[in-house]
Protein backbone atom coordinates (compact mmCIF):
# COMPACT_ATOMS: atom_id res chain seq x y z
CA UNK A 1 0.00 0.00 0.00
CA UNK A 2 1.36 3.72 -0.83
CA UNK A 3 0.49 6.63 1.67
CA UNK A 4 0.82 9.96 1.40
CA UNK A 5 1.00 12.42 4.76
CA UNK A 6 -0.66 15.70 4.44
CA UNK A 7 0.74 18.67 6.68
CA UNK A 8 -2.24 20.96 7.26
CA UNK A 9 -1.01 23.93 9.76
CA UNK A 10 -4.10 26.14 10.02
CA UNK A 11 -4.72 28.84 12.14
CA UNK A 12 -5.86 27.26 15.28
CA UNK A 13 -3.79 24.28 15.07
CA UNK A 14 -1.52 21.97 13.63
CA UNK A 15 -2.85 18.84 11.35
CA UNK A 16 -0.68 15.92 10.08
CA UNK A 17 -3.05 13.14 8.08
CA UNK A 18 -1.78 10.10 6.70
CA UNK A 19 -4.12 9.14 3.55
CA UNK A 20 -3.80 5.78 1.98
CA UNK A 21 -3.58 6.12 -2.20
CA UNK A 22 -7.29 6.04 -2.64
CA UNK A 23 -7.54 9.45 -0.91
CA UNK A 24 -9.27 7.56 3.03
CA UNK A 25 -7.89 8.88 6.11
CA UNK A 26 -5.76 6.32 7.65
CA UNK A 27 -4.56 8.49 10.75
CA UNK A 28 -4.53 11.63 12.30
CA UNK A 29 -3.05 14.03 14.50
CA UNK A 30 -3.03 17.50 15.64
CA UNK A 31 -2.54 19.90 18.41
CA UNK A 32 -3.76 23.36 19.08
CA UNK A 33 -1.26 26.13 18.72
CA UNK A 34 -1.19 29.42 21.15
CA UNK A 35 -2.73 32.80 19.83
CA UNK A 36 -0.97 35.88 20.74
CA UNK A 37 -2.94 39.27 20.81
CA UNK A 38 -0.20 42.18 21.39
CA UNK A 39 -2.54 44.82 21.07
CA UNK A 40 -6.52 45.32 19.26
CA UNK A 41 -6.45 43.94 15.61
CA UNK A 42 -2.91 42.52 16.33
CA UNK A 43 -2.84 39.04 16.38
CA UNK A 44 0.71 36.82 15.86
CA UNK A 45 1.69 33.04 16.40
CA UNK A 46 5.51 32.06 17.42
CA UNK A 47 6.77 30.59 14.39
CA UNK A 48 9.00 28.25 16.71
CA UNK A 49 5.73 26.81 17.84
CA UNK A 50 4.07 25.86 14.47
CA UNK A 51 7.02 23.88 13.63
CA UNK A 52 7.43 22.07 16.62
CA UNK A 53 3.61 21.48 16.90
CA UNK A 54 3.89 20.19 12.90
CA UNK A 55 6.72 18.02 13.42
CA UNK A 56 5.13 16.66 15.94
CA UNK A 57 2.05 15.62 14.79
CA UNK A 58 3.38 14.36 11.37
CA UNK A 59 5.51 11.99 14.07
CA UNK A 60 2.63 11.23 16.28
CA UNK A 61 -0.10 10.57 12.76
CA UNK A 62 2.60 8.18 11.33
CA UNK A 63 3.13 6.22 14.55
CA UNK A 64 -0.70 5.83 15.18
CA UNK A 65 -0.61 4.85 11.28
CA UNK A 66 1.84 1.97 12.23
CA UNK A 67 3.36 2.58 9.17
CA UNK A 68 7.48 3.03 8.58
CA UNK A 69 8.22 6.47 6.97
CA UNK A 70 9.87 4.75 3.59
CA UNK A 71 6.08 3.89 2.82
CA UNK A 72 5.05 6.87 2.73
CA UNK A 73 5.54 8.31 -1.16
CA UNK A 74 5.63 11.84 -0.45
CA UNK A 75 4.57 14.79 1.81
CA UNK A 76 2.02 17.55 0.95
CA UNK A 77 1.76 20.97 2.80
CA UNK A 78 -1.40 23.24 2.92
CA UNK A 79 -1.39 26.28 5.18
CA UNK A 80 -3.04 29.05 7.04
CA UNK A 81 -2.32 31.74 4.17
CA UNK A 82 -0.96 35.25 4.33
CA UNK A 83 0.56 34.62 7.40
CA UNK A 84 4.11 36.09 7.78
CA UNK A 85 7.55 34.96 8.77
CA UNK A 86 10.58 36.59 8.90
CA UNK A 87 14.30 34.24 9.56
CA UNK A 88 17.49 34.87 9.55
CA UNK A 89 19.07 32.41 7.08
CA UNK A 90 22.22 31.74 9.04
CA UNK A 91 20.89 31.10 12.36
CA UNK A 92 16.93 29.58 11.31
CA UNK A 93 15.68 31.98 13.76
CA UNK A 94 12.91 34.09 13.31
CA UNK A 95 13.20 37.89 13.60
CA UNK A 96 10.16 38.38 15.02
CA UNK A 97 6.52 36.38 15.86
CA UNK A 98 4.84 35.32 12.84
CA UNK A 99 1.98 38.43 11.91
CA UNK A 100 -1.20 36.50 10.91
CA UNK A 101 -3.28 37.06 8.67
CA UNK A 102 -6.04 38.14 10.83
CA UNK A 103 -3.31 41.22 12.03
CA UNK A 104 -4.48 44.88 11.16
CA UNK A 105 -1.24 46.79 12.22
CA UNK A 106 -0.25 47.31 8.47
CA UNK A 107 -3.69 49.22 7.47
CA UNK A 108 -1.86 52.65 7.80
CA UNK A 109 0.42 51.74 4.83
CA UNK A 110 -2.13 50.01 2.41
CA UNK A 111 -4.56 53.68 3.12
CA UNK A 112 -1.47 55.10 1.86
CA UNK A 113 -1.53 52.83 -1.46
CA UNK A 114 -5.13 53.18 -1.86
CA UNK A 115 -4.61 57.02 -1.84
CA UNK A 116 -1.97 57.12 -4.35
CA UNK A 117 -4.12 55.16 -6.60
CA UNK A 118 -2.54 52.17 -7.21
CA UNK A 119 -5.66 50.43 -6.68
CA UNK A 120 -6.34 49.21 -10.16
CA UNK A 121 -3.19 48.42 -11.16
CA UNK A 122 -2.27 46.43 -8.09
CA UNK A 123 -5.69 44.40 -8.94
CA UNK A 124 -4.76 44.18 -12.64
CA UNK A 125 -1.44 42.50 -11.66
CA UNK A 126 -1.95 40.16 -8.55
CA UNK A 127 -5.75 39.80 -8.97
CA UNK A 128 -6.23 41.78 -4.97
CA UNK A 129 -7.75 44.30 -3.65
CA UNK A 130 -5.02 46.18 -1.59
CA UNK A 131 -5.48 45.19 2.28
CA UNK A 132 -3.61 44.58 5.28
CA UNK A 133 -4.71 40.73 4.64
CA UNK A 134 -1.85 39.94 2.27
CA UNK A 135 1.71 39.47 3.31
CA UNK A 136 3.37 42.18 1.47
CA UNK A 137 2.41 44.98 3.90
CA UNK A 138 3.03 42.98 6.89
CA UNK A 139 6.72 42.05 5.55
CA UNK A 140 7.25 45.82 4.94
CA UNK A 141 6.03 46.56 8.88
CA UNK A 142 7.90 44.44 9.90
CA UNK A 143 11.67 45.79 7.81
CA UNK A 144 10.39 49.22 8.89
CA UNK A 145 9.65 48.30 12.93
CA UNK A 146 12.20 45.16 13.61
CA UNK A 147 15.22 46.71 14.79
CA UNK A 148 18.20 46.09 12.30
CA UNK A 149 15.77 43.93 10.20
CA UNK A 150 15.66 46.43 7.09
CA UNK A 151 19.72 46.49 7.01
CA UNK A 152 20.33 42.65 7.55
CA UNK A 153 17.60 41.61 4.59
CA UNK A 154 20.08 44.40 2.36
CA UNK A 155 22.43 42.60 3.05
CA UNK A 156 21.02 39.14 2.15
CA UNK A 157 20.69 37.48 5.25
CA UNK A 158 16.86 37.48 6.28
CA UNK A 159 14.71 34.95 4.26
CA UNK A 160 10.75 35.74 4.22
CA UNK A 161 8.27 33.23 3.85
CA UNK A 162 4.84 31.93 4.26
CA UNK A 163 4.01 29.22 6.51
CA UNK A 164 4.66 26.55 4.07
CA UNK A 165 8.16 28.52 3.27
CA UNK A 166 8.86 28.58 6.93
CA UNK A 167 7.98 24.85 7.12
CA UNK A 168 9.89 23.50 4.08
CA UNK A 169 12.99 25.31 5.65
CA UNK A 170 12.55 23.71 8.77
CA UNK A 171 12.26 20.17 6.85
CA UNK A 172 15.42 20.23 5.20
CA UNK A 173 17.14 21.92 7.71
CA UNK A 174 17.58 25.21 5.97
CA UNK A 175 18.37 23.38 2.38
CA UNK A 176 15.15 24.96 0.92
CA UNK A 177 13.75 28.30 0.67
CA UNK A 178 10.25 27.95 -1.75
CA UNK A 179 7.05 28.14 -1.87
CA UNK A 180 4.14 27.42 -4.80
CA UNK A 181 1.94 30.00 -6.93
CA UNK A 182 -1.19 29.48 -4.89
CA UNK A 183 0.81 31.28 -1.85
CA UNK A 184 2.88 33.80 -3.27
CA UNK A 185 -0.67 35.14 -5.55
CA UNK A 186 -1.85 35.88 -1.49
CA UNK A 187 1.03 38.41 -1.11
CA UNK A 188 0.70 41.18 -3.26
CA UNK A 189 3.42 41.25 -4.91
CA UNK A 190 3.35 38.53 -7.43
CA UNK A 191 2.21 38.86 -10.70
CA UNK A 192 -0.62 35.77 -11.72
CA UNK A 193 -0.01 36.49 -15.12
CA UNK A 194 3.71 35.74 -15.74
CA UNK A 195 4.13 33.65 -12.00
CA UNK A 196 7.19 35.60 -10.54
CA UNK A 197 7.61 38.16 -8.25
CA UNK A 198 6.80 41.79 -9.87
CA UNK A 199 9.68 44.50 -9.76
CA UNK A 200 7.74 47.35 -9.89
CA UNK A 201 5.57 45.93 -6.53
CA UNK A 202 9.08 45.42 -4.58
CA UNK A 203 9.85 48.25 -4.91
CA UNK A 204 6.81 49.90 -4.34
CA UNK A 205 6.64 48.29 -0.82
CA UNK A 206 10.18 48.41 -0.46
CA UNK A 207 10.67 44.77 -0.87
CA UNK A 208 14.61 43.38 -1.03
CA UNK A 209 14.34 40.30 -3.85
CA UNK A 210 16.73 38.86 -1.93
CA UNK A 211 13.90 37.96 0.75
CA UNK A 212 11.95 36.01 -1.74
CA UNK A 213 11.64 32.34 -1.90
CA UNK A 214 11.68 30.35 -5.23
CA UNK A 215 7.93 29.77 -6.94
CA UNK A 216 7.52 26.27 -8.10
CA UNK A 217 4.10 24.99 -9.25
CA UNK A 218 2.04 23.61 -6.26
CA UNK A 219 2.75 19.97 -7.45
CA UNK A 220 5.93 19.95 -7.88
CA UNK A 221 9.49 18.40 -6.35
CA UNK A 222 10.06 20.80 -4.02
CA UNK A 223 12.91 19.02 -1.82
CA UNK A 224 13.08 16.22 0.69
CA UNK A 225 12.82 15.90 3.98
CA UNK A 226 15.47 15.36 6.24
CA UNK A 227 15.81 11.93 7.15
CA UNK A 228 16.11 12.41 10.93
CA UNK A 229 12.81 14.08 11.32
CA UNK A 230 10.45 11.65 10.45
CA UNK A 231 12.98 8.70 10.28
CA UNK A 232 13.63 8.82 6.06
CA UNK A 233 13.45 10.93 3.80
CA UNK A 234 10.64 12.13 2.25
CA UNK A 235 10.01 13.94 -1.00
CA UNK A 236 8.03 17.41 0.03
CA UNK A 237 5.60 16.75 -3.17
CA UNK A 238 2.74 19.40 -2.87
CA UNK A 239 2.20 22.58 -1.21
CA UNK A 240 -0.74 24.98 -1.25
CA UNK A 241 -2.65 27.75 0.40
CA UNK A 242 -5.47 25.68 2.62
CA UNK A 243 -8.54 26.96 0.49
CA UNK A 244 -6.75 26.55 -2.48
CA UNK A 245 -6.07 23.15 -1.03
CA UNK A 246 -9.72 22.23 -0.15
CA UNK A 247 -10.77 23.05 -3.99
CA UNK A 248 -8.22 20.54 -5.20
CA UNK A 249 -9.30 18.35 -2.87
CA UNK A 250 -12.83 18.82 -3.59
CA UNK A 251 -12.17 17.83 -7.34
CA UNK A 252 -13.00 21.34 -8.39
CA UNK A 253 -10.79 21.51 -11.44
CA UNK A 254 -12.74 23.04 -14.00
CA UNK A 255 -14.32 26.21 -14.73
CA UNK A 256 -17.13 27.29 -12.66
CA UNK A 257 -16.84 24.31 -10.08
CA UNK A 258 -17.27 25.96 -6.33
CA UNK A 259 -16.80 24.94 -2.78
CA UNK A 260 -17.84 26.72 0.45
CA UNK A 261 -15.85 25.99 3.52
CA UNK A 262 -18.17 26.37 6.64
CA UNK A 263 -15.42 27.53 9.57
CA UNK A 264 -14.88 29.90 11.49
CA UNK A 265 -15.77 32.38 8.41
CA UNK A 266 -16.69 31.01 5.17
CA UNK A 267 -14.08 30.50 2.33
CA UNK A 268 -15.94 30.23 -1.40
CA UNK A 269 -13.98 29.55 -4.22
CA UNK A 270 -15.12 29.22 -7.83
CA UNK A 271 -12.58 27.83 -10.34
CA UNK A 272 -12.63 30.06 -12.94
CA UNK A 273 -10.10 27.68 -15.28
CA UNK A 274 -7.01 28.95 -17.57
CA UNK A 275 -8.75 32.72 -17.64
CA UNK A 276 -7.98 35.24 -15.06
CA UNK A 277 -11.07 37.52 -14.46
CA UNK A 278 -10.92 40.34 -12.13
CA UNK A 279 -14.14 40.82 -10.22
CA UNK A 280 -16.59 43.68 -10.38
CA UNK A 281 -18.32 42.86 -7.44
CA UNK A 282 -16.02 42.76 -4.69
CA UNK A 283 -14.51 39.42 -4.87
CA UNK A 284 -10.51 38.69 -4.95
CA UNK A 285 -8.94 36.91 -8.05
CA UNK A 286 -6.46 34.25 -7.30
CA UNK A 287 -4.22 31.62 -8.25
CA UNK A 288 -5.31 27.93 -7.79
CA UNK A 289 -3.43 25.17 -7.18
CA UNK A 290 -1.62 25.01 -10.67
CA UNK A 291 -0.09 21.53 -11.35
CA UNK A 292 2.60 20.82 -14.87
CA UNK A 293 0.89 18.99 -17.93
CA UNK A 294 1.27 15.85 -18.17
CA UNK A 295 5.16 15.98 -20.11
CA UNK A 296 4.98 14.93 -23.78
CA UNK A 297 8.26 12.58 -24.63
CA UNK A 298 10.97 14.91 -26.36
CA UNK A 299 8.70 17.99 -25.51
CA UNK A 300 10.94 19.50 -23.15
CA UNK A 301 10.15 21.16 -19.98
CA UNK A 302 6.69 22.39 -19.66
CA UNK A 303 5.26 25.66 -17.92
CA UNK A 304 2.53 24.83 -14.93
CA UNK A 305 -1.15 25.16 -16.80
CA UNK A 306 -2.40 28.28 -15.89
CA UNK A 307 -5.70 28.51 -12.91
CA UNK A 308 -7.61 30.87 -11.30
CA UNK A 309 -10.24 31.31 -8.86
CA UNK A 310 -12.58 33.88 -7.51
CA UNK A 311 -12.44 34.08 -3.63
CA UNK A 312 -15.10 35.59 -1.44
CA UNK A 313 -15.09 35.61 2.95
CA UNK A 314 -17.56 35.66 4.95
CA UNK A 315 -16.13 36.88 8.28
CA UNK A 316 -18.68 35.42 10.91
CA UNK A 317 -20.39 31.77 9.87
CA UNK A 318 -19.36 29.31 12.31
CA UNK A 319 -18.16 32.02 15.26
CA UNK A 320 -22.11 32.86 15.10
CA UNK A 321 -22.51 29.61 16.38
CA UNK A 322 -20.04 30.32 19.29
CA UNK A 323 -21.73 33.51 20.07
CA UNK A 324 -24.94 32.07 20.66
CA UNK A 325 -23.00 29.16 23.10
CA UNK A 326 -20.15 31.62 24.65
CA UNK A 327 -22.22 35.11 24.12
CA UNK A 328 -26.19 34.42 24.67
CA UNK A 329 -25.31 30.82 26.69
CA UNK A 330 -28.15 29.04 24.51
CA UNK A 331 -26.71 26.22 24.23
CA UNK A 332 -23.32 24.17 25.68
CA UNK A 333 -21.91 22.60 22.64
CA UNK A 334 -21.78 24.17 18.73
CA UNK A 335 -23.12 20.65 17.86
CA UNK A 336 -26.31 21.30 19.64
CA UNK A 337 -27.25 24.00 17.72
CA UNK A 338 -29.18 22.17 14.69
CA UNK A 339 -31.61 20.28 17.70
CA UNK A 340 -32.71 23.81 19.02
CA UNK A 341 -33.22 25.60 15.39
CA UNK A 342 -35.33 22.82 14.90
CA UNK A 343 -37.43 23.02 17.53
CA UNK A 344 -39.11 25.29 15.66
CA UNK A 345 -40.73 25.70 12.06
CA UNK A 346 -39.05 28.43 10.82
CA UNK A 347 -37.13 31.52 11.88
CA UNK A 348 -40.96 33.09 12.31
CA UNK A 349 -39.53 36.70 10.90
CA UNK A 350 -36.43 36.78 12.46
CA UNK A 351 -33.21 38.19 10.80
CA UNK A 352 -29.70 38.10 12.69
CA UNK A 353 -26.82 40.05 10.65
CA UNK A 354 -24.15 38.92 12.25
CA UNK A 355 -21.90 41.91 10.94
CA UNK A 356 -19.55 41.63 14.38
CA UNK A 357 -16.80 42.65 12.82
CA UNK A 358 -18.37 44.44 9.83
CA UNK A 359 -19.64 43.09 6.71
CA UNK A 360 -16.78 41.31 4.02
CA UNK A 361 -17.23 40.50 0.52
CA UNK A 362 -19.82 40.89 -1.49
CA UNK A 363 -20.65 43.91 0.66
CA UNK A 364 -17.36 45.38 1.90
CA UNK A 365 -19.27 47.06 5.38
CA UNK A 366 -16.31 47.65 7.83
CA UNK A 367 -18.68 49.76 9.99
CA UNK A 368 -21.49 47.82 9.96
CA UNK A 369 -22.46 46.32 13.44
CA UNK A 370 -24.98 42.92 13.95
CA UNK A 371 -29.01 43.46 14.15
CA UNK A 372 -31.50 41.34 14.98
CA UNK A 373 -35.22 42.06 12.96
CA UNK A 374 -38.52 40.87 13.37
CA UNK A 375 -38.70 40.44 17.08
CA UNK A 376 -42.16 39.58 18.34
CA UNK A 377 -44.09 39.14 21.45
CA UNK A 378 -43.41 35.27 20.14
CA UNK A 379 -39.84 35.34 19.38
CA UNK A 380 -37.62 32.45 21.41
CA UNK A 381 -34.06 31.48 21.78
CA UNK A 382 -35.19 29.37 19.38
CA UNK A 383 -35.74 31.69 16.71
CA UNK A 384 -33.14 33.15 17.28
CA UNK A 385 -30.75 30.29 16.76
CA UNK A 386 -32.18 29.27 13.57
CA UNK A 387 -31.61 32.90 12.35
CA UNK A 388 -28.07 32.47 13.57
CA UNK A 389 -27.78 29.41 11.54
CA UNK A 390 -29.70 31.41 8.38
CA UNK A 391 -27.28 33.70 8.43
CA UNK A 392 -24.45 31.65 7.36
CA UNK A 393 -26.48 30.32 4.33
CA UNK A 394 -27.97 33.65 3.68
CA UNK A 395 -24.00 35.69 3.99
CA UNK A 396 -22.86 32.47 1.51
CA UNK A 397 -25.54 33.22 -0.89
CA UNK A 398 -24.47 36.48 -1.29
CA UNK A 399 -21.57 35.43 -2.00
CA UNK A 400 -22.18 33.17 -4.52
CA UNK A 401 -24.78 35.48 -6.43
CA UNK A 402 -21.46 38.07 -7.02
CA UNK A 403 -19.64 35.17 -8.54
CA UNK A 404 -22.61 34.16 -10.28
CA UNK A 405 -22.53 38.11 -11.79
CA UNK A 406 -18.76 38.21 -12.78
CA UNK A 407 -19.37 34.23 -14.34
CA UNK A 408 -22.05 35.85 -16.37
CA UNK A 409 -20.33 39.05 -17.36
CA UNK A 410 -17.23 36.90 -19.02
CA UNK A 411 -20.47 34.87 -20.54
CA UNK A 412 -19.90 31.37 -18.31
CA UNK A 413 -22.69 29.45 -17.15
CA UNK A 414 -24.07 29.47 -13.98
CA UNK A 415 -22.85 27.32 -10.42
CA UNK A 416 -24.78 23.96 -11.17
CA UNK A 417 -24.21 22.53 -7.59
CA UNK A 418 -22.08 23.32 -4.50
CA UNK A 419 -19.67 21.21 -2.74
CA UNK A 420 -19.01 21.61 1.35
CA UNK A 421 -16.74 21.41 3.85
CA UNK A 422 -15.68 22.49 7.44
CA UNK A 423 -17.00 22.08 10.64
CA UNK A 424 -20.69 23.41 10.11
CA UNK A 425 -20.97 21.58 6.95
CA UNK A 426 -22.27 18.56 9.26
CA UNK A 427 -25.16 20.81 10.39
CA UNK A 428 -28.16 18.97 7.79
CA UNK A 429 -30.66 21.76 8.67
CA UNK A 430 -27.75 24.64 7.39
CA UNK A 431 -26.83 22.66 4.28
CA UNK A 432 -30.46 21.86 3.77
CA UNK A 433 -31.67 25.85 3.74
CA UNK A 434 -28.16 26.62 1.68
CA UNK A 435 -29.11 24.44 -0.95
CA UNK A 436 -33.28 26.24 -0.70
CA UNK A 437 -31.97 29.57 -1.28
CA UNK A 438 -29.26 28.84 -3.89
CA UNK A 439 -31.67 26.87 -5.48
CA UNK A 440 -28.97 24.12 -6.53
CA UNK A 441 -27.22 20.73 -4.71
CA UNK A 442 -25.59 21.12 -1.83
CA UNK A 443 -23.23 18.31 -2.17
CA UNK A 444 -21.05 16.96 1.23
CA UNK A 445 -18.40 14.76 0.11
CA UNK A 446 -17.28 11.56 2.01
CA UNK A 447 -13.71 13.15 3.31
CA UNK A 448 -14.65 16.37 5.10
CA UNK A 449 -10.71 16.82 5.84
CA UNK A 450 -10.58 18.29 1.74
CA UNK A 451 -7.91 20.85 2.42
CA UNK A 452 -4.69 17.91 3.61
CA UNK A 453 -6.97 15.90 1.51
CA UNK A 454 -5.95 18.37 -1.45
CA UNK A 455 -2.27 18.78 -0.14
CA UNK A 456 -1.78 15.02 -0.43
CA UNK A 457 -3.67 14.66 -4.07
CA UNK A 458 -1.10 17.49 -5.07
CA UNK A 459 1.90 15.42 -3.53
CA UNK A 460 0.71 12.13 -4.97
CA UNK A 461 0.62 14.37 -8.31
CA UNK A 462 3.96 14.60 -8.78
CA UNK A 463 4.91 11.91 -7.16
CA UNK A 464 3.46 9.34 -9.52
CA UNK A 465 0.44 7.61 -7.24
CA UNK A 466 -1.79 9.39 -9.29
CA UNK A 467 -1.70 10.21 -13.15
CA UNK A 468 -4.07 12.55 -13.56
CA UNK A 469 -6.93 15.08 -12.45
CA UNK A 470 -9.25 13.03 -13.81
CA UNK A 471 -8.10 10.01 -11.78
CA UNK A 472 -8.67 12.26 -8.76
CA UNK A 473 -12.28 13.22 -9.54
CA UNK A 474 -12.78 9.74 -10.10
CA UNK A 475 -11.91 8.99 -5.94
CA UNK A 476 -14.57 12.38 -4.88
CA UNK A 477 -17.66 10.66 -3.05
CA UNK A 478 -20.84 13.09 -2.32
CA UNK A 479 -21.77 11.26 1.54
CA UNK A 480 -24.87 13.63 0.96
CA UNK A 481 -26.79 15.38 -1.31
CA UNK A 482 -28.87 18.10 -0.58
CA UNK A 483 -31.74 19.24 -2.58
CA UNK A 484 -33.73 22.55 -3.11
CA UNK A 485 -36.98 22.13 -1.73
CA UNK A 486 -37.99 25.87 -1.86
CA UNK A 487 -39.87 27.08 -5.01
CA UNK A 488 -37.58 29.88 -6.25
CA UNK A 489 -39.94 33.14 -5.95
CA UNK A 490 -39.85 32.22 -2.13
CA UNK A 491 -36.22 31.51 -2.32
CA UNK A 492 -35.87 35.31 -3.90
CA UNK A 493 -38.26 37.01 -1.07
CA UNK A 494 -36.73 35.69 1.43
CA UNK A 495 -33.11 37.05 -0.24
CA UNK A 496 -34.92 40.37 -0.64
CA UNK A 497 -35.84 40.50 3.18
CA UNK A 498 -32.19 39.53 4.20
CA UNK A 499 -30.44 42.19 2.12
CA UNK A 500 -33.27 44.46 3.28
CA UNK A 501 -31.63 43.18 7.29
CA UNK A 502 -28.29 44.19 5.59
CA UNK A 503 -29.11 47.45 4.91
CA UNK A 504 -30.13 48.09 8.49
CA UNK A 505 -26.54 47.52 9.81
CA UNK A 506 -25.50 50.81 8.89
CA UNK A 507 -27.01 54.24 9.85
N1 LIG B 1 -23.07 21.19 14.04
C1 LIG B 1 -22.66 22.45 13.86
N2 LIG B 1 -23.52 23.38 13.42
C2 LIG B 1 -23.12 24.65 13.19
N3 LIG B 1 -21.87 25.08 13.40
C3 LIG B 1 -20.97 24.20 13.85
C4 LIG B 1 -21.31 22.84 14.10
N4 LIG B 1 -20.20 22.21 14.53
C5 LIG B 1 -19.21 23.12 14.53
N5 LIG B 1 -19.66 24.31 14.13
C6 LIG B 1 -18.91 25.58 13.98
O1 LIG B 1 -17.87 25.33 13.05
C7 LIG B 1 -16.68 26.03 13.42
C8 LIG B 1 -15.52 25.04 13.49
O2 LIG B 1 -15.25 24.54 12.21
P1 LIG B 1 -13.74 24.32 11.71
O3 LIG B 1 -13.81 23.88 10.29
O4 LIG B 1 -13.04 23.46 12.68
O5 LIG B 1 -13.26 25.84 11.79
P2 LIG B 1 -11.83 26.53 11.70
O6 LIG B 1 -11.02 25.72 10.71
O7 LIG B 1 -12.17 27.91 11.23
O8 LIG B 1 -11.26 26.50 13.09
C9 LIG B 1 -16.95 26.66 14.78
O9 LIG B 1 -17.20 28.05 14.58
C10 LIG B 1 -18.23 25.98 15.27
O10 LIG B 1 -19.06 26.87 16.02
O1 LIG C 1 -6.38 28.39 8.83
P1 LIG C 1 -7.78 28.71 8.36
O2 LIG C 1 -8.56 27.50 7.96
O3 LIG C 1 -8.50 29.60 9.31
O4 LIG C 1 -7.63 29.53 6.96
C1 LIG C 1 -7.04 30.76 6.94
C2 LIG C 1 -6.98 31.30 5.52
O5 LIG C 1 -6.03 30.64 4.73
C3 LIG C 1 -6.71 32.76 5.54
O6 LIG C 1 -6.67 33.30 4.25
Amino acid sequence: MTYLLALDQGTSSSRSIVFDEQGRSVAQAQLELTQIYPRPGWVEHDPLEIWRTQLATARAALHQAGIAASAVRAVGITNQRETTVLWNRKTGQPVHHAIVWQDRRSEPACAQLRAQGHGAAIQARTGLLIDAYFSGSKLQWLLDHVPGARAQAERGELAFGTVDSWLMWNLTHGQLHATDVSNAARSMLFDVHENRWDDALLALLRIPRSLLPEVLPSSAHFGDTAPDLLGHGIRIGGVAGDQQSALFGQACFGAGMTKNTYGTGCFMLMHLGARFQTSQNGLLTTSAAQIAPTPVAGAGPTAPERAYALEGSVFVAGAVVQWLRDGLRAIAHSGEVEALARSVPDAGGVLLVPAFTGLGAPYWKPDARGTITGLTRGSTLAHIARAALESIAYQSAALLQAMGRDAAAAGAAPVHELRVDGGACANDLLMQFQADLLGIPVLRPAVIETTALGAAYLAGLSSGVYRSTHEIAQLWRAERRFEPSLDSARAQELMANWERAVRQTTA
